[in-house]
């Protein structure tokens, strides 16, 4: 009885303890932790990997679409980069080519537009020839309270990440379906794609249908040499993603804390992912999704991961409340 007491009493202390730490406490990982995962920098495959290789990404002048480009390029391939900023294409594509002495190309194009992406095309085949390798990075996005939206901001959201995807992924299919001529296709869509999230609805959506084409086309087209396969990648800074993502910049500590490798990712890390996708090692790859992101989603899904706040002494506590339920 004295030592039943006792232990409620203990229990009774280290809970209220317990709910008062909970309270106070916001952050689960250290970026300490990161230490345990530094990024590995260097290029994943072998030289010459995409020798004798056309590799055609949109988005390919900023952020991860040129992370991407300058991977594929020092690994020997001949890039085509595209979107709407012809001057940003062109310096992009000559910084990587000097850097890795394999020419690429620049091609100026709004992917919304059918017809544009229909005469990008005719330009990609006159400078290079169809290519192995595409990449559909072009993105739009910004966060705002779907209340917000106007009927624009959709149409331009979608235009360009889901038709811009649909409109460029049909165009090459069926000229190269047309050459029988195999290739790769890769779309980079966000690990909300799966979950949908607030205040990127319109993202969400289109992320969510550039997966289903993707599925679909894998299922229908591999029958024509095609692969689909499809990045989830999680938070990893770049001017066009955070500028409009987290304008302020004080949202980044609360991505990172719960992130289980404690820190955001590096545009090399998903480049390395992208060309190994894209190559020749990943031939029996395709209809995989995979989500790239430290653990992020994870992390955010399980019901009782906040339980990595109780510390070892609370949590002799809880054993001992949960024991003591025993034959109640
Ligand atoms: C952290 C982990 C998960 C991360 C996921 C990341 C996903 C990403 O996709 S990041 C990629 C971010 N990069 C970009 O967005 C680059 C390209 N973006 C743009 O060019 C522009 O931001 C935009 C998408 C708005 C398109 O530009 P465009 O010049 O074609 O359009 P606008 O005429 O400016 O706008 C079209 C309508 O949208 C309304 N609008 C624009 N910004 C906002 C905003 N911040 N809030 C609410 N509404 C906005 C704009 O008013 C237009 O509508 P309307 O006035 O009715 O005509
Ligand atoms: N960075 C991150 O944390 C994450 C990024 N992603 C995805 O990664 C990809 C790259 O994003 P990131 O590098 O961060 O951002 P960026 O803003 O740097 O890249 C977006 C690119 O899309 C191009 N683009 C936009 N609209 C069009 C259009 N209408 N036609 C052609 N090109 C267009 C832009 O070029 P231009 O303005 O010249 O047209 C730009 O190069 C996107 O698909 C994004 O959704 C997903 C999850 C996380």
């Amino acid at each position: 009885m004295a030592t039943s007491g006792l232990l409620r009493r203990s229990v009774f202390r280290g809970f209220s303890s317990l709910k008062t730490w909970f309270r106070c406490s916001a952050v689960q990982f250290s970026s300490a932790q990161s230490g345990f995962f530094p990024p590995a920098e260097g290029i994943m495959l072998p030289v010459g990997a995409f020798h004798n290789r056309v590799a055609f990404i949109t988005g390919g002048g900023t952020g991860l679409g040129r992370a991407m480009t300058a991977t594929l390029s020092q690994l020997g391939a001949q890039c085509v980069i595209a979107s709407r900023k012809l001057d940003v294409l062109q310096q992009t594509a000559e910084e990587i080519s000097s850097q890795t002495g394999n020419k690429v190309h620049v091609v100026q194009c709004d992917v919304r537009d059918p017809q544009a992406v229909s005469r990008c095309v005719d330009q990609l085949e006159s400078l290079t020839g169809l290519p192995d390798v595409i990449i559909n990075n072009a993105a739009g996005n910004f966060v705002c309270p779907s209340e917000r939206l106007s009927p624009n901001a959709w149409k331009s959201i979608t235009d360009i990440v889901l038709n811009g995807t649909a409109f460029v992924t049909l165009e090459l299919g069926k000229r190269l379906i047309q050459s029988q001529k195999g290739a790769s296709f890769l779309a980079i869509t966000t690990i909300y794609a799966e979950s949908g999230s607030g205040f990127v609805a319109p993202s969400a959506s289109a992320k969510a249908g550039v997966e289903a084409l993707y599925k679909s086309l894998a299922a229908e087209w591999g029958r024509y040499g095609h692969r689909f396969n499809i990045i989830q990648p999680g938070p990893i800074r770049t001017k066009g993603a955070f500028s409009r993502l987290d304008p302020t910049g004080s949202f980044e500590k609360a991505m990172i804390d719960r992130i289980p490798v404690g820190r955001l990712g590096k545009p090399v890390e998903i480049a390395n992912l992208a060309a190994y996708l894209s190559s020749d090692f990943a031939s029996w790859m395709s209809g995989a999704i995979i989500r790239f992101d430290g653990g992020e989603y994870v992390s955010m899904a399980g019901e009782f991961n906040d339980l990595r706040r109780v510390t070892p002494e609370q949590w002799k506590v809880m054993e001992a409340m949960i024991r003591s339920t025993k034959g109640s």
